[in-house]
């Protein structure tokens, strides 16, 4: 359903380049978890970005379902952002004077000329509750981000990228700042999201433990994509049942 072909990204500052990716193929299924893996620097989060049309390639394309997405003009482009991708982030990027059911909200702000926002305003926080509720944080849903463990944060963040609907999640790094336990508690649940949801999960990972969460991992070297197996599925701890 995501197809990169042929990607090519060079970074320019002043009289540097950064060569990152190198002509890059990668064809990612509708319905499942795939995990990038690669050593620093290898172009994970570029690819990551490029897929999810917040950077644009050199050359080459980013389809989706059939149709290019990569050079959208910005309209087109913000609402595919808006609607078809969720994306996470390592450090969770939540708004410090919002709460967690604002924060979560943001994307229906955002949306907004198109959604109709002041009329479905009880139905969006309802939703937003419900998704809080979901990920465990129905007792931290006026808590401001400083007042969240990283975990909750970044439940709080996964709850914001769900919150349109998406079909594609775009993570990076989800698991980078937070401890086994709770790294172990949002890989489980984005393993549920992506079984009783159906989303389409690309996860960006140094962490070679969750990838037997996922079901496919891609390792990048050098800007292009040097193996490709399924993942080595162990067997994956019930979900706590916080969660
Ligand atoms: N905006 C930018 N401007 C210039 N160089 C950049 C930019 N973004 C990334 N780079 C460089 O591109 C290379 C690849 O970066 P990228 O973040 O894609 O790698 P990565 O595999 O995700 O690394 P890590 O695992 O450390 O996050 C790095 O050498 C980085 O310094």
């Amino acid at each position: 359903m995501l197809t990169a072909e042929k990607l090519e990204k060079t970074y320019r500052r002043h009289a540097v380049q950064v060569r990152v990716l190198n002509g890059l193929n990668l064809e990612v299924q509708t319905g499942e978890f795939l995990s990038i893996v690669g050593a620093s620097g290898s172009g994970k989060s570029t690819l990551l970005h490029l897929l999810g049309t917040l950077d644009a390639p050199d050359a080459g394309r980013v389809m989706l379902k059939g149709k290019r997405i990569d050079n959208l003009p910005a309209r087109e482009r913000d609402r595919l952002r808006n609607r078809t991708f969720g994306y996470i982030f390592q450090f969770y990027h939540l708004l410090p004077e919002l709460n967690a059911v604002d924060n979560v909200l943001m994307p229906a702000y955002i949306g907004n000329s198109v959604l109709n926002w002041w009329q479905t305003r009880r139905q969006w926080r309802r939703r937003a509750e419900d998704l809080l509720n979901k990920m465990g944080l129905g007792h931290r849903l006026k808590h401001r981000p400083r007042e969240l463990s990283g975990g909750e944060m970044q439940r709080t963040a996964i709850a914001r990228a769900l919150l349109m609907n998406p079909r594609v999640l775009l993570a990076d790094e989800p698991t980078g700042n937070l401890d086994a336990q709770a790294g172990g508690e949002i890989v489980r649940l984005l393993r549920d999201i992506n079984r009783d949801e159906g989303v389409t999960i690309v996860m960006v990972t140094h962490n070679t433990d969750i990838v037997s969460a996922t079901d496919r991992v891609v390792r990048m070297v050098g800007g292009v994509v040097t193996d490709d197996t399924p993942a080595p599925h162990q067997p994956f701890q019930p979900r706590l049942a916080a969660v």
